[in-house]
Formats: C-alpha cells, sequence, structure tokens
C-alpha cells in the first residue's frame, strides 16, 4: 500500500473520494488521485477565533516585546521557533534534535525543557519530568522576551504540562503552534503516558496549527484504531483534525508523508532511504515545518521543504556509525559539510521574484555588453534576481561569467540561479538553478543541490505547478503569458492560464514570456496572491539602456501591485 502511494507522486484528492477495494491496483488508486482540488493553502497566520475566544490576552503586551526588539538598535530579526520538549542525552532526538534542524535551516530556536531523559541508541533508560512550575517559568522567560514566531512541541510528560503551555500561548500568542504529540520513542519506549491523550485532544490541538503523529500516535490518540490502509489513513487524518487543528499531517511510516487540511488530502511522496540511523526523524520533520514557518512559508510548502530536509539529512548520515544500539540519530548539519558556504548567500524570500531578469548571450553580443555588465546594469536599475541563461556557452566560459556575476550579486544581496545547468551551479555555488519540463527534474537537482538552494520549475499548468511543489521547488516560472522571440515555438498560456497557474500553486509565481513595460501591469492585476512578480529578458537586455529599463519596470510593477492590493 505504501509502494502505492509512493508511485502515485502528490496529487491531492478528496479524502472522500478514496474507496480502496479488496484487490486494490495502481491503475484505479492513480485515477482516483488525479481529482485535483483548489489549493486551501493561504490560512496559516490568521489565528482561529475559537482559540481565544474573541480577544485575546496577552497581546498588548506582546505587541510591546515586538516593538521593543525592532527597537534595539534596528538589527536583522531572526525567524525564531521555541520547542518545549524533552532533553535526549543521545542528541539525536528531542531538543537537540529542534535545535540542530532549525538551525540547519536559518531560524533561531529556543528551548523549553520538559523532561530530561537518559536516552542513547538502545533505549530509553530513564525519564524524569521537570516540575510544572520550572516548565511555567521557562516558558514566561523566552515568550515574554524574545518574540517567538512559531512554538514547536515534543515530549509533554504529564496533562499538567500541556495545561501550563496551553495557558502561556494565551497569554503570549504566537503565529503557529506546530505538535508532535510524542508519546512512544522509536525504540518503543514510553515517553508520556496514557493522560496525555486527552491533554492533547481537549486542549492542545484546539491551538494548533498542525499535528504531526506518526503512526503509533494517530492510532493511540483515534482509541486504538487500525491504520494500514490509505483510506484509513485518511479518515484518521480527518479525525484527528476534528479534534480543532486546521491542517492536519499523519505522518505514514517509513516512505510517505500525507497531509490533510479541511477538505483535500495530500499525499507526499517520499523515497525510503535504507538505514539504521532513523532515530529523532519525527521531532526533525516537526521542527523543520515549524522552521519554514517561521521564515513565512506557507504551511504546505512548509511541509514539503520539512519532508525534503528529513531525506537529505536520512541520505547523507545512512552510513555513519554512532553507539551500539539498532538506532542511530542523523547528523542535522550535513549541509555544513557537503556545500560550501560562500559569504552573502541567503536563502529565498517569495519577494525576490519581484523583477527577474534573465540574461541572454546573443543580446548581449548584439548590444556589445559583457555579461557581467549586463547583470550589474540590470542590478543597478533594480532587479531583484538574476537567472544567468545561456544554452551555447562552452562549460568552462560559463563557469567563469557565473563566477563573475555571482562576485556582484552577492555583493548587492541579489540571488543568482543557473538556466539548466546543475553542474555549473555546483561549480560557482551560486543560490541555485531554473529548470524546465525536459531538464533535469527538480526532485533530482534537489537532491544534487541540498535543501538550501533555490529551485524554480518553469509550468505551464495546475498539474505541473503541483508536481513542481512535490519535487521541492522553491517557486514556479509560468508562461509563456505573451508571445516572443526569445524563446522559438513556445506555447502561449495568457492571463488566463497565468491566473489558473497562479491559483493552484503552492509555491509562489514568477511570470515569464512576452513581458514588458507595455503589458507589466495587466500581468501583475490578475491579483492572486502566489504571483509575486515578472520575468523579463528582452525587456531589459534588448534595449539600449538597461538601468533605465529596470527602473522603468519597477515602478510600474510597484504601482500596479499597490493597485491590485488597494482592489482587493
Ligand atoms: N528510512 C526512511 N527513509 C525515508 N524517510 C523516512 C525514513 N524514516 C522516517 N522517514 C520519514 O521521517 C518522518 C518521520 O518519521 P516517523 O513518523 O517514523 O518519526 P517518529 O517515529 O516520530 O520519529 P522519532 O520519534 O524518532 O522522532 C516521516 O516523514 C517519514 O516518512
Ligand atoms: C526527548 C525525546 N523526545 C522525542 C523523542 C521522539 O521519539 C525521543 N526519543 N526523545
Ligand atoms: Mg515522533
Amino acid at each position: 500500500m505504501l509502494e502505492l502511494l509512493d508511485s502515485c507522486d502528490s496529487r491531492r484528492f478528496r479524502a472522500s473520494e478514496i474507496q480502496i477495494n479488496p484487490s486494490f491496483d495502481t491503475s484505479s488508486f492513480m485515477a482516483v488521485a488525479a481529482v485535483a482540488t483548489a489549493s486551501p493553502s493561504s490560512l496559516i497566520y490568521t489565528r482561529p477565533s475559537s482559540r481565544s475566544g474573541g480577544r485575546i490576552p496577552g497581546s498588548a503586551r506582546r505587541t510591546t516585546a515586538v516593538v521593543m526588539a525592532a527597537g534595539n538598535g534596528g538589527g536583522r530579526r531572526m525567524p525564531h521557533v521555541l520547542t518545549v520538549a524533552g532533553s535526549d542525552s543521545g542528541a539525536g532526538a528531542g531538543i537537540q534534535a529542534d535545535i540542530k534542524a532549525c538551525g540547519a535551516l536559518g531560524a533561531y530556536c529556543s528551548s523549553v525543557i520538559t523532561a530530561v531523559t537518559a536516552q542513547n541508541t538502545v533505549g530509553v533508560q530513564g525519564v524524569h519530568p521537570v516540575p510544572e512550575a520550572s516548565v511555567a517559568e521557562q516558558l514566561r522567560s523566552v515568550l515574554s522576551d524574545m518574540a517567538v514566531d512559531v512554538v514547536k512541541t515534543g515530549m509533554l510528560p504529564s496533562v499538567g504540562i500541556i495545561k501550563v503551555l496551553c495557558r502561556s500561548l494565551q497569554e503570549f500568542p504566537v503565529k503557529a503552534l506546530v505538535v508532535d504529540p510524542v508519546m512512544v520513542s522509536t525504540s518503543g519506549d514510553m515517553l508520556a503516558g496514557p493522560s496525555t491523550l486527552s491533554g492533547y485532544r481537549d486542549e492542545l490541538f484546539a491551538m494548533a496549527d498542525i499535528v504531526t503523529p506518526n503512526l503509533k500516535e494517530a492510532s493511540a490518540l483515534l482509541g486504538g484504531m487500525s491504520l494500514r490502509t490509505v483510506s484509513d489513513m485518511c479518515s484518521a487524518a480527518k479525525s484527528i483534525h476534528n479534534f480543532g487543528p486546521r491542517h492536519d499531517h499523519a505522518k505514514m511510516y517509513f516512505s510517505s508523508v500525507s497531509c490533510c487540511d479541511r477538505e483535500n488530502y495530500h499525499a507526499l511522496r517520499g523515497s525510503r532511504v535504507n538505514t539504521r540511523n532513523t532515530h529523532g526523524t519525527g521531532c526533525t520533520l516537526a521542527s523543520c515545518i515549524a522552521a519554514e514557518l517561521a521564515k513565512g512559508s506557507p504551511m504546505l510548502q512548509a511541509v514539503q521543504r520539512a519532508k525534503t530536509f528529513v531525506e537529505s539529512a536520512l541520505d547523507y548520515s545512512k552510513d555513519i556509525v554512532i553507539g551500539n544500539g539498532p538506532q542511530g540519530p542523523l547528523d542535522h548539519l550535513f549541509d555544513l559539510n557537503t556545500h560550501a558556504h560562500t559569504a552573502g548567500a541567503r536563502s529565498f524570500e517569495a519577494n525576490d521574484l519581484f523583477l527577474y531578469a534573465v540574461t541572454d548571450s546573443g543580446m548581449n553580443r548584439k548590444w556589445g555588453r559583457s555579461i557581467v555588465d549586463a547583470v550589474k546594469a540590470s542590478i543597478e536599475g533594480g532587479a531583484t534576481i538574476v537567472q544567468l541563461r545561456d544554452k551555447e556557452a562552452e562549460t568552462r566560459d560559463f563557469i567563469e561569467a557565473a563566477n563573475a556575476c555571482l562576485e556582484i550579486c552577492r555583493s548587492n544581496g541579489v540571488p543568482l540561479l543557473i538556466n539548466d545547468r546543475v553542474d555549473v551551479a555546483l561549480a560557482c555555488d551560486a543560490d541555485g538553478v531554473h529548470v524546465g519540463q525536459s531538464d533535469m527534474p527538480a526532485r533530482v537537482a534537489r537532491s544534487i543541490l541540498g535543501p538550501q538552494k533555490i529551485i524554480g520549475v518553469s509550468c505551464k499548468t495546475a498539474a505541473q505547478a503541483e508536481q513542481a511543489w512535490a519535487d521541492g521547488a522553491d517557486y514556479i516560472g509560468c508562461g509563456g503569458v505573451f508571445p516572443t522571440t526569445t524563446k522559438a515555438n513556445n506555447l502561449t498560456v495568457g492571463l488566463d492560464g497565468l491566473k489558473a497557474a497562479c491559483l493552484a500553486s503552492k509555491v509562489p509565481v514568477v511570470a515569464i514570456g512576452g513581458i514588458s513595460a507595455a503589458n507589466a501591469g495587466s500581468v501583475m492585476q490578475i491579483s492572486v496572491p502566489s504571483l509575486k512578480g515578472v520575468a523579463v529578458v528582452s525587456a531589459l537586455f534588448d534595449r539600449e539602456c538597461i538601468v533605465t529599463e529596470a527602473r522603468r519596470l519597477k515602478s510600474i510593477l510597484m504601482d500596479s501591485s499597490s493597485h491590485a492590493k488597494l482592489s482587493v
């Protein structure tokens, strides 16, 4: 059954439409799985009114804390996750996993310790809950001062501690709450008694934005319900959803994650990594979701990125040997070892797509400019991201040009992507790649480049957008919107096709194809929140003065996006 889920990629389908018959076969499953429905991913940071019964107590105090933080020199704010969890002396799971996972994804992680456990790769030797008053004191210290974005929970060893946490969250509300209802360790040892079930079901879930039980925990939460088939998992996710959280997420053993919200059930494909080092994968997954939410990702993108991170970490760590027991930890910081980090590189933000400059070697030749001068001018005029596109260059020349452009981009804080050539991106440690439908699949590019690099995918349809998200893309480029001479034989999708893809996309979208100062305004005015900007080639590089054209485009985009906001 799980194999079948894996092979159906990640199409969304309604839980109510799934019927598994005893002679379950792949083709019927695929047909059901292809029933796509609208994306619901925009609700994340809106707190349900039931959570606080109207006014949120303590919100005034929190606002003060934020203002004070901003007033403290006006420095850079870091996305901040607070983990409320137990310590794992072996450091593969619990607080230690959470801090490493958040750090690896660029979020600051503070920690409130609920229990001290003695654990190693053999199992759990001891569990010592921290007194409730101390948990309350730690929560107050962090939440009253440190402008936490997202709270993630792990081991909560008693109902008393769950209640303490709920009270703190009412006093100091945060943008999102990720609940990993830890009950049994992977070695099979109890970490929280059955008495905590009611604490989760009756109190904490109502405040959660996402719940991440593993199969055993999901089953325990549902009174021992057996969870063997896909339809069992769908109904379990729905039932857990009914306890309160708006996005539920029932993990499936080993290689698949399923995720369900009010209307849709999303199956995420995963590849199973053959390793004994899986201790702490659940804590890591939940922490990565929290880190991504803190960074501003929509829920489904956060889940997909978390899944990609866990798989990359498992793959990297599959052969490491720590301890003599049956279950070793994974190395969360693998990316520090595998990828050289150049100063100035930074993670992707959706607004980077606002004015996206795509270079063209033919146009540079025509106007007698070097690629470096062209890139420099586009950035001076306001380009927010640059993609080097050269279909003819020799590999060596391409790397040399990319290195030179990277220096300019880095010194201006503008990400540089390479079209198509993952090898070139790797060779110069560019910020990422943009791939088309016939290039290297995004999923493969992701596994080569690691979780931090930016990956964009050209898409024309909602189905391609869905696949790009499932493959771990950071954004999609949708088009050609209008006919263009830059790309021969390119089917255009028009503003209607663009709108349909934007409505379906779970990742940010940049429009591309025939866009210029004359029509950029009409593109932005389709006013779909996932559309973050326009990508241009000739409108910048086939003009006499790139700086002037970039400035003109930028001011049109700013006018039309403020206009679009006003008219919503
Ligand atoms: N061997 C593996 N290969 C690929 N993915 C895996 C593997 N093991 C676990 N995962 C993924 O890791 C995530 C968490 O797994 P699981 O539900 O088993 O965690 P858990 O039992 O809560 O772990 P822990 O309690 O040790 O933190 C899921 O997305 C799962 O698909
Ligand atoms: C402290 C702690 N939290 C969570 C887990 C997950 O199994 C664990 N093993 N230990
Ligand atoms: Mg777990």
